[in-house]
């Protein structure tokens, strides 16, 4: 399949790329390098330094490469971010997949793999999460992506395209070679942090609250490797061949870490010490978020491959020990 990857130079865009040659697939770059980084792209890929909203590029580059699936991976994702400026989620995240969307029916292109958050549930949601669960996000950011996954039911049902959801949990790890990995700015993400701190990049790191209902007060998520993740998104093109599909699905491994497990996890790998302070609770943070996965598993016969944190962290760990400043490092 010739695949175009709608921020195929980003985090997870740039693993799926990988992960599409690896299966045979043809994967050609679309991005704005806003986000992505230009180094993750490998070489003889065709790459356009475009913007998804670029309707007149966007339908020349799907009918002459004559592209047969789109993935959308391009998204703005800081929850705080799109708290104080919802606007600028909305124009990126639901705006631009619209123009994105009628771009693709203007070329004749219907088939669609999207990239969804497991913030689309509700603060209620109690985890594990399943599909089923009704939409209810907290965030600007949740909603944008619950927005898209309503919009490409209509899609699906009035216009014949066929679409693939992918929720994420927590997308961690770098692909194993240690070329490509993990590196945004400003860094939030707890792994990262831990690991910059291992580094000695960073004094100390914050945990953020410790009086959760969990078992060590910290907060649990759901850590899956980006490869893992990618290979997923693959094993549903053939669902895509049926008109109209619509198919929702949940990533993670489905056994929570807590906030100090990863600490603790990041001190083993590294063999260095992580030290920490306690701080207030983040805003919009959940005591716990893990997934479902079995419809994953039993439908697209999805199988993990690094089903422990430690395996995750490990690849983490390869990757920014010899890329300490990310892409900068070249
Ligand atoms: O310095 C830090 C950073 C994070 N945390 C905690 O670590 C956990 C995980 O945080 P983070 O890595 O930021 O992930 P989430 O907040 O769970 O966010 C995930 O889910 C969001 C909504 O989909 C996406 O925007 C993010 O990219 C994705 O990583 C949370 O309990 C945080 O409070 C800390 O204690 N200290």
């Amino acid at each position: 399949m010739k695949v175009l990857v709608v921020g195929g130079a980003g985090y997870i865009g740039s693993h799926c790329v990988r992960q599409l040659q690896a299966a045979g697939h043809t994967p050609v770059v679309l991005d704005n390098l806003v986000k992505g980084h230009k180094d993750s792209i490998p070489s003889g890929v065709t790459f356009y330094e475009t913007d998804l909203a670029d309707s007149a590029q966007v339908i020349d580059i799907l009918k002459k490469e004559e592209i047969d699936i789109v993935m959308h991976f391009a998204a703005f994702i800081e929850v705080g971010e799109s708290m104080q400026d919802p606007l600028k989620h909305y124009d990126n995240n639901v705006a631009k997949t619209v123009s994105l969307l009628k771009s693709m029916r203007e070329a004749g292109v219907n088939k669609f793999v999207f990239s969804s958050s497991c913030t689309v549930l509700g603060e209620e949601a109690a985890p594990p999460f399943t599909e089923a669960m009704p939409l209810r996000p907290i965030s600007a950011y949740g909603q944008t992506k619950a927005d898209v996954e309503v919009i490409l039911d209509y899609c699906c049902k009035a216009y014949g395209m066929s679409a693939a959801i992918f929720r994420y949990f927590n997308a961690s790890g770098a692909a194993v070679g240690g070329m490509i990995g993990e590196d945004h700015s400003p860094e939030t993400h707890l792994i990262p942090i831990a690991i910059q701190v291992a580094l000695g990049q960073r004094e100390k790191m914050k945990v953020f609250g410790n009086d959760y209902p969990t078992p060590d007060g910290t907060c649990l998520r759901d850590y899956v490797h980006v490869d893992d993740l990618s290979r997923a998104h693959i094993a549903a093109f053939p669902k895509l061949e049926e008109e109209g599909t619509y198919l929702r699905y949940n990533l993670g491994t489905g056994t929570p870490a807590s906030v100090l497990e990863i600490i603790k996890t990041v001190e083993e790998v590294s063999g260095c010490p992580v030290p920490y302070d306690l701080a207030p609770k983040r805003d919009g943070d959940v005591p716990s978020a893990y997934a479902d996965s079995i419809k994953a598993k039993t439908e697209l016969g999805w199988d993990p491959q690094y089903p422990t944190i430690k395996s995750i962290i490990e690849t983490a760990w390869k990757w920014h020990q010899s890329h300490p400043n990310g892409y900068d490092d070249k």
